[in-house]
């Protein structure tokens, strides 16, 4: 719908203010339930075009206003004073519509974890089900069986929603890369959707296999309802508040409805039952502020009326941390630097367009999970520990709210079914000072999967126009422990570089360099640490003594009828890609919003 005008005068049971990966799909498993009418307010605009919808032109559309928010942190002193892009999607579909498409499940010892931080019911059994419910899985070709793709039907879901299946296209780089890691001891996974995330494997991706296009939020759910009378979605529009019912004290506070601008108007809507904040782990946060739900001290400060004094809100943000290392390569290798060549690249999407194969079909495709003691060795993780022990004696962390966090993160740096790092092979290399005319390269990035930075996410004012304020505490860490795991993953990847067949193809590492000292590589992780674009946690689901802003059944503390459903309720960081476990979110936050309220609304669509 394109009024606003129309749609504020709907009268709707449920309004989600986020049309993204988990909002739009919540909001069409609501839909099935034709007696209840959903209202869904997105920022952003509907785009089907090849930017999107072709997987090899993944990457293409970060930093064009058109598709993403293009969010910066606030400078981060322990990385250069340098402000870290996080990009979201501001389109239908959300980041769904801008990632890259690893569709990875998570671990089964960190979700049956999640129990021991008070979240009741939430477990790897019952967020399996979710995911399952979500999946529609299709078995990997031969060709993708040959690069070790998963192909145990039992870890799938196949009757759901989400297309996922292996890669019709591998680069030449990914076979000798399964041979080195095998080398280095790290075996192959055939399994990883199990609930074992250890190991080197092909990832499955949330591509349909029929037309090789991206499978999203948008086409894989919202498409399938948009003519239902009962549905209705309005593009182009921002929530600047949900209007909540109750001051401060008189709670429970209720939601009645949204407060929205379009076209530079502002309207409001109303909702007979609940509001679902949506917005992502970035905006979500900020929504509430401005609603008066929050640090109440924040809030004042910010001529905000409190109506529910809640100071987890935006806090507990985490991330994944990424450091990429380059180097170039032996001989001539096709890699995605090809596609830099206007001319290569239109053939490719020739290729793509009449036949669905060639680069452009797939993205990067295998990936290695390992734990502590695969790539600190013992003596590094001994000095690390008794320095991680001490800080974590502090009165601060000791009386800290999250001080159970604190020790779950602790018991999983001695575990070895827990993946602390994850690391990619991307064939291509963009950085400064590589000949991509010349020579092939690729680039080795090293992801920190349980960083113990925690930052925030917080409204700089009383209005949405104006972008939250950002702290990724990017290397601020008990013991300095990010930044020792992140020197000693750079130290392993060089391993990685020069073992195998791997070790094999790679002419030189350009940069880091193996020679350097460890206050060099520091320096180096300094000045290159990103986003992996996988921020969550400022609205956590944990209970409100521990900072926790949403309850097992994801509703707001303090609120009668208001829930949170995107990345920003996971209380801990996945070890993994979060897309699959958000896609079985909006099937459990379905499934809980029909159990409160005794309404049928199945979760199929
Ligand atoms: C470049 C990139 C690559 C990635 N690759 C992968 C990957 O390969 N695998 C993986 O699992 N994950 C990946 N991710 C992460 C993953 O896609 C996200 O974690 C996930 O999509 C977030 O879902 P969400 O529902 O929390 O929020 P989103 O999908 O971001 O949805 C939030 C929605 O709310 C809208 N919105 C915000 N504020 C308002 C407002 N006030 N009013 C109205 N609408 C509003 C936004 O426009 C957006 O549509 C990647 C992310 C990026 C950026």
């Amino acid at each position: 719908m394109d009024s606003a005008s129309k749609f504020s005068q709907q009268n709707f049971d449920y309004i989600v203010v986020g049309g993204g990966t988990t909002g739009l799909a919540l909001a069409s498993l609501l839909s099935t339930n034709a007696n209840i009418r959903v209202g869904v307010i997105e920022a952003g605009q509907r785009k089907d075009d090849d930017m999107v919808l072709v997987p090899g032109m993944i990457g293409r559309v970060l930093g064009n206003p058109e598709y993403d928010w293009s969010f910066l942190t606030k400078p981060q002193v322990n990385a250069k004073d340098r402000r870290i892009p996080i990009n979201r999607g501001k389109v239908l579909g959300g980041t769904s519509a801008l990632n890259y498409m690893a569709y990875t499940r998570g671990s089964r010892i960190e979700f049956n974890d999640w129990e021991k931080l008070g979240i009741t019911g939430w477990n790897w059994d019952t967020i399996r089900r979710a995911v399952d419910a979500s999946e529609a899985w299709s078995p990997p070709s031969d060709y993708a069986k040959k690069h070790n793709a998963d192909g145990v039907t039992e870890n799938h879901g196949r009757g759901g929603y989400v297309k996922t299946t292996a890669y019709s296209y591998y680069y030449d780089l990914a076979l000798p890369f399964f041979e080195t890691m095998n080398k280095l001891g790290v075996a192959t996974n055939y399994s990883e959707a199990s609930g074992d995330l250890i190991g080197v494997w092909t990832y499955t991706a949330s591509i349909d296999a029929e037309t090789r296009t991206r499978s999203y939020s948008t086409n894989a759910y919202y498409d399938r309802v948009s003519s239902r009378p009962n549905i209705i979605v309005l593009t182009g529009a921002q929530a600047s508040k949900v209007l909540m019912g109750n001051s401060e004290g008189s709670s429970p506070s209720r939601a009645l409805g949204v407060e929205f601008t379009k076209a530079g108007k502002t309207f409001s809507v109303s909702a007979r039952r609940e509001v679902i904040i949506s917005a992502g782990a970035l905006q979500t946060p900020q929504l509430l502020e401005l609603s008066g739900i929050g640090n109440a001290d924040l809030l004042r400060r910010l001529d905000i009326p409190v109506k529910v004094d809640l100071p987890g809100v935006g806090e507990n943000f985490q991330d994944h941390f990424a450091v990429p290392m380059g180097a170039e390569l032996k001989g001539r290798h096709v890699t995605v630097d090809d596609l830099t060549s206007p001319s290569f690249s239109d053939k490719q999407l020739r290729e793509f367009h009449a036949s669905r194969t060639g680069m452009l079909s797939s993205t990067l495709s295998t990936l290695v999970f390992i734990p502590t003691s695969a790539f600190i060795s013992s003596g590094v993780m001994k000095t690390m520990l008794s320095s991680l022990d001490r800080a974590l004696l502090r009165p601060a962390i000791q009386n800290s709210p999250y001080k159970k966090w604190y020790e779950l993160q602790r018991s999983w740096l001695e575990n070895d079914g827990v993946a602390q790092l994850e690391i990619i092979l991307f064939p291509s290399y963009t950085h400064e000072g590589c000949d991509s005319e010349n020579a092939r390269h690729y680039t080795m990035s090293v992801f920190l999967q349980h960083a113990w930075s925690r930052g925030y996410v917080h409204a700089t004012s009383s209005s949405i126009s104006d972008p939250p304020e950002i702290d990724s505490a990017t290397l601020e860490s008990p013991g300095d422990v990010d930044m020792i795991m992140l020197v000693e993953a750079v130290k392993y990847a060089f391993k990685v570089m020069r073992t195998g067949a791997l070790g094999d193809l790679t002419a030189k590492i350009i940069e880091p360099q193996p020679s350097w000292s460890d206050d060099q590589l520091r320096d180096y992780v300094r000045s290159v640490v990103k986003s992996a674009f996988h921020p969550i946690g400022t609205a956590s689901m944990l209970p409100r003594s521990a900072n926790g802003v949403v309850d097992n059944d994801l509703k707001v503390y303090g609120t009668s009828n208001l829930r949170v459903a995107d990345a920003s309720i996971f209380p801990i960081h996945l070890g993994t890609h979060p897309q699959a476990t958000l896609y079985g979110l909006a099937h459990r936050a379905a499934e809980i919003i029909r159990e409160s309220q005794g309404s049928d609304v199945r979760t199929k669509l």
